[in-house]
């Protein structure tokens, strides 16, 4: 590659490629900028189309390419903030086409399979875990960190474009707005471009909680910042990334941090990451000068707390507003397209539910599905989840056999608990599941993607010790069609810095007749059951309601206005973001 010595302004090297084109990237934003303010519409020039291209082309998530992430795990009441990287999983078969490999007998209960070694040009297509079976069309849509299916190429919107144009500009940025908006879309485009104005290397992206790292294929919050669950005085905490060449060479490196879900992040937190960032990169700065991107909705779910403990929100941290050069409320939405649905969502997103929406929701009892799918049940507590789970797996044709699927877990264990992946899965033809790592985008194989079991394969050698006689489970996704997938281990550690301090291998599926809301938040599902009358905590009323695309795919067991809870300093917030 061509280099040339020219240093951007955190001193590292730009190849003149990323050189040309960051500066092409500033000056469409700057010439944009002076058309707004002159009133009159840019027409770019060759070369601004080239960026405007760039950053308005559909993202090809190429996952395998992009670190992997670990998570620590999750409960109910608790978010475990963990370590994630990159992980190498292990060996696996191509993505391979039946004709090539298996030829499967449904006429009878069992399986019988033919398996043939796939020829070495097959092996190139890839790491993909899942090998195909059968002859429908290959899938042609694509996820996005959601799982949220696309059939169709999306462009960003006139509000999207102009956080992009920010980025571009390298200024930092705050995007909020109700669900649907396009957050998380918007998030991955702008790290797509933050990758074209810095070196990929100096763009960090993270989340609040290891799920959402998960995610967008970053790491958490606390990891990049180096300062352990953060309960130090700002001062410790400096020490403790000054004490770690490695924790202190992150922060000299960064030149953009991205933060998705930022409203599980409290006040306290993000001001003590922010000291230490000055303190660090020796600038008076906010974050040490970082750019900052930065994505959440505080109307959904917010900071988990344990009991007897206060945490503020972020947006009442002392650095908040000097964080940001432009705060944008998002407010087209793409999840729905029946405005009525919007309508109401929006209401009981500020807390509000007129008897028009009560109505209209209590009419909501009757919902029809894909023939085999039942709809997902969301519940607010995890210990419903598991028993729904469970009861449903046993109510399967008692002479379709389970298959117990027990992890291989390595090194320090006990840091696997609450893992995404469960230590023991059991399975049955018939059990309705749900994928929790993206395997192949092109294939629609992406984290949250829900399919029935209907095989296993034939006993064979695996690393996770599987019940006597079962072999590995043969999934049909909810969108492929008639197409299966042969599921294999997948592995998730859990990392110290760059050390991997455990390591879990498991199938990367989960039971999904039931999900908890708090896992389902960030997700769009297409039929969901629910029962709100029990919800619990601020926002999770909005959330459960807004994962659906129509009210052709809800079916309310319960429902209560009074159980719609908003806390009333984000309504000030998002009030004095309107300027009201
Ligand atoms: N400009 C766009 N054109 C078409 N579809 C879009 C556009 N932006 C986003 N979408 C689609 O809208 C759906 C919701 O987007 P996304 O998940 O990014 O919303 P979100 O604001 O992050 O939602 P949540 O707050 O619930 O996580 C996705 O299917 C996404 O692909």
């Amino acid at each position: 590659m061509d280099v040339i010595m020219l240093k951007d302004d955190q001193s590292r090297v730009l190849t003149e490629q990323q050189r040309n084109r960051a500066l092409r990237q500033r000056d469409l934003a700057l010439a944009r900028r002076q058309a707004r303010m002159s009133g009159s519409t840019l027409v770019p020039t060759p070369s601004q189309q080239e960026v405007i291209d760039i950053t308005s082309s559909p993202i090809r998530e190429s996952s395998k390419s992009k670190p992997e992430v670990i998570v620590l795990g999750e409960s109910d009441d608790e978010v475990i903030h963990s370590t994630v990287r990159a992980q190498p999983s292990i060996p696996a078969p191509p993505l391979v086409r039946k004709e090539d490999t298996l030829v499967r007998n449904l006429e009878s209960e069992g399986w019988r399979e033919t398996r043939k070694r796939p020829s070495p040009e097959k092996e190139s297509f890839g790491p993909c875990k899942a090998v195909k079976m059968g002859t429908a069309d290959e899938g042609t849509s694509s996820g996005n960190k959601n799982g949220n299916f696309e059939t169709k190429e999306a462009t960003p919107s006139p509000e999207q474009l102009r956080v992009l144009e920010a980025v571009c500009n390298r200024q930092s940025v705050f995007v909020t707005g109700s669900a649907g908006t396009g957050k998380s879309y918007i998030l991955e485009r702008a790290i797509q471009v933050l990758r074209t104005v810095y070196h990929p290397s100096a763009v960090y992206v993270t989340a609040s909680t290891g799920i959402a790292a998960c995610a967008i294929g970053g790491t958490t919050f606390h990891a990049f910042a180096g300062v352990g669950i953060g309960l130090s005085k700002k001062e410790q905490l400096v020490d403790m990334v000054m004490r770690s060449k490695e924790k202190k060479q992150r922060w000299l490196n960064a030149a953009a941090l991205v933060i998705d879900e930022i409203s599980m992040i409290d006040a306290e937190l993000f001001d003590k990451v922010d000291f230490v960032g000055r303190a660090v990169r020796r600038s008076k700065e906010r974050f040490g000068g970082l750019q900052l991107i930065v994505t959440g909705d505080f109307f959904q779910l917010p900071p988990v707390q344990k009991p007897g403990e206060t945490k503020s929100f972020v947006f009442s941290a002392k650095c908040w507003k000097e964080c940001f050069d432009l705060q944008m409320e998002l407010t087209q939405v793409f999840r729905q397209s029946d405005r009525e649905f919007v309508g109401m969502l929006n209401e009981i997103r500020r807390g509000e539910c007129s008897f028009a929406t009560e109505t209209r929701l209590k009419s909501c009892t009757s919902i029809s599905t894909a023939p085999g799918i039942e709809p997902t049940r969301l519940y607010p507590r995890r210990a419903d989840v598991d028993r729904e789970n469970e009861q449903k797996l046993r109510s399967l044709n008692p002479s379709s056999k389970s298959v117990t699927f027990s992890a291989k877990d390595s090194g320090r264990t006990q840091m696997l608990n609450g893992s995404r992946a469960e230590a023991e899965i059991t399975l049955a033809i018939g059990a309705q599941v749900m994928l929790i790592k993206n395997l192949g985008t092109e294939q629609g194989l992406v984290n949250g993607a829900r399919g029935i079991v209907v095989g296993f394969t034939a006993p064979e050698k695996s690393e996770l010790r599987i019940s006597p006689g079962g072999g590995l489970p043969v999934v049909r996704f909810n969108h492929s069609g008639s197409s299966e997938w042969i599921i294999r281990p997948e592995a998730w550690s859990v990392m110290e810095g760059e050390v991997e301090v455990a390591k879990r291998l498991q199938l990367p599926l989960i039971l999904a007749w039931a999900l908890s809301v708090h896992k389902c938040q960030g997700m769009t599902l297409d039929c969901v059951e629910t029962d709100l009358s029990r919800t619990f905590e601020y926002g999770m009323v909005y959330v459960a309601l807004s994962r659906v695309r129509s009210l052709h795919g809800l079916r309310l067991l319960g429902f209560d206005p009074l159980k719609i809870r908003v806390h009333p300093e984000v309504v000030t917030f998002y009030d004095q973001l309107k300027g009201r």
